[in-house]
Order: structure tokens, then sequence, then C-alpha cells
């Protein structure tokens, strides 16, 4: 098997990271691999927001503020989590999406143009040696939280956060589904 397909069957997710995070040439690699993505249309939706080092715990903060003001906290064990979480994560990139502002192209294209390049960064952080966690807690989906990390409230949509770091524990195996779980085969409908 080629390291190609090591590196892509071998990933997992790995929330718990810690310093040291992607050097600058590292992050290069990790944002152009992002922008090889699928984009109908060539909106170009991605709209990425770095957070690094000591900004990266004041992101429990604006997702606190953000349930207080919508009337709806987040519950203390989840900030408490967040907070032990966060507090070693070396970068997160807040991931928006900005879809076609003349429509052409439908915004739910643009949504997956994003998730495309998400995937391509938790292979690339991957393959990197990095472990990475994307995320839609911290109040992802509580009104001015993509606001606050200066994503534009009309035009583009706030999808959570990317964390990346070195592993603190070193990922184990996972169990994976069985794509023949997940495929059937279509056949052309036989002449009446
Ligand atoms: C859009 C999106 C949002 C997610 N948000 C969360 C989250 O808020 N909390 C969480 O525990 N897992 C979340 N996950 C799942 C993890 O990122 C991860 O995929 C999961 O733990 C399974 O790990 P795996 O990627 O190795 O299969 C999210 C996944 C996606 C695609």
């Amino acid at each position: 098997m080629s390291s190609f397909f090591d590196v892509l069957l071998g990933r997992r997710s790995v929330k718990f990271v810690q310093v040291p995070g992607p050097s600058d040439d590292q992050l290069d690699l990790i944002l152009r691999a992002a922008l090889r993505a699928p984009d109908h249309g060539a909106v170009k939706p991605w709209r990425f927001v770095l957070v690094r080092g000591a900004d990266v715990p004041a992101l429990v903060d604006v997702g606190v503020r953000a349930g207080i003001a919508a009337g709806n906290p987040l519950p203390q064990p989840k900030v408490d989590n967040a907070r032990k979480w966060l507090s070693k994560v070396p970068l997160v990139i807040a991931l928006g999406c900005r879809p076609d502002p003349a429509g052409r192209i439908p915004a739910d294209e643009s949504m997956l143009a994003v998730g495309a390049a998400v995937m391509n960064m938790l292979n690339a952080a991957h393959a990197l040696g990095f472990g990475a966690f994307w995320s839609t807690g911290l109040g992802t989906y509580l009104d001015g939280v993509g606001e606050a990390l200066g994503f534009d409230p009309l035009d583009e949509r706030f999808m959570g956060y990317l964390a990346i770091g070195t592993p603190i524990d070193a990922p184990g195996p996972v169990e994976r589904p069985d794509w023949r779980d997940h495929v059937s085969d279509w056949h052309a409908p036989a002449n009446t």
C-alpha cells in the first residue's frame, strides 16, 4: 500500500493536543491542501481565521458570552471541559464559508467545498504527525460567535473550530464502518 493510503486510512481525529503546533511552513502546507478542495463555480468560499497560542483559551469566553447574551448559558461542566481542552491547544482554525453572493451556486455546495477543505486539513495535519479535531462546540451556532471571530454575519457562515497540535497520548486504532454497509449498486431499468 502506498504511503498516501497509509495516511488516508490511518487518520483519526485527536482532540487532546499540545505544543508544538505546526510551524509556519507546516501551516502553509495544511492551508494549501485546504484550498485544493473542489469548488463549483470557483466561488472560493473558504474563510479561515487563525487563533494561535495564548489567544486560544479566549475562545471559550466568546462562547460563554454568546450563551449568556442568548439567555441560554453554556452548561458549566461543558465550559470547564472546554477550558481544560483549549488550555493546551496551540492552534485553532476558525472555519467559515462565504457562499456565492450572486446565488449562482447553491450555498449548500459552498458549504460542501469548505467541508472538503477541512477534510484536506485533517489529512494534511495527520500526514505531518499532528492531531486535529473538528468541533462545533463552544457555542458555534449561537448568535454573535462567528462575528466575534471576524466573520461577516450577513455574508459568511461560521462552521466551527479545527484544533491542531501534537497528540498528548499516542492515538490508538479506531474501529471503522465497513463500506459495504454504506454502498449499493444501481442498475439501469430493463427497457419495457
Ligand atoms: C462538522 C463536524 C462537527 C463536529 N463537532 C463535534 C463536536 O462539537 N464535539 C465532538 O465531540 N465531536 C464533533 N465532531 C466529530 C469529531 O470531529 C470526530 O470526527 C469524531 O470524534 C470521530 O473521529 P474520527 O474523525 O476519527 O472518525 C464533529 C465532526 C464534524 C464533521
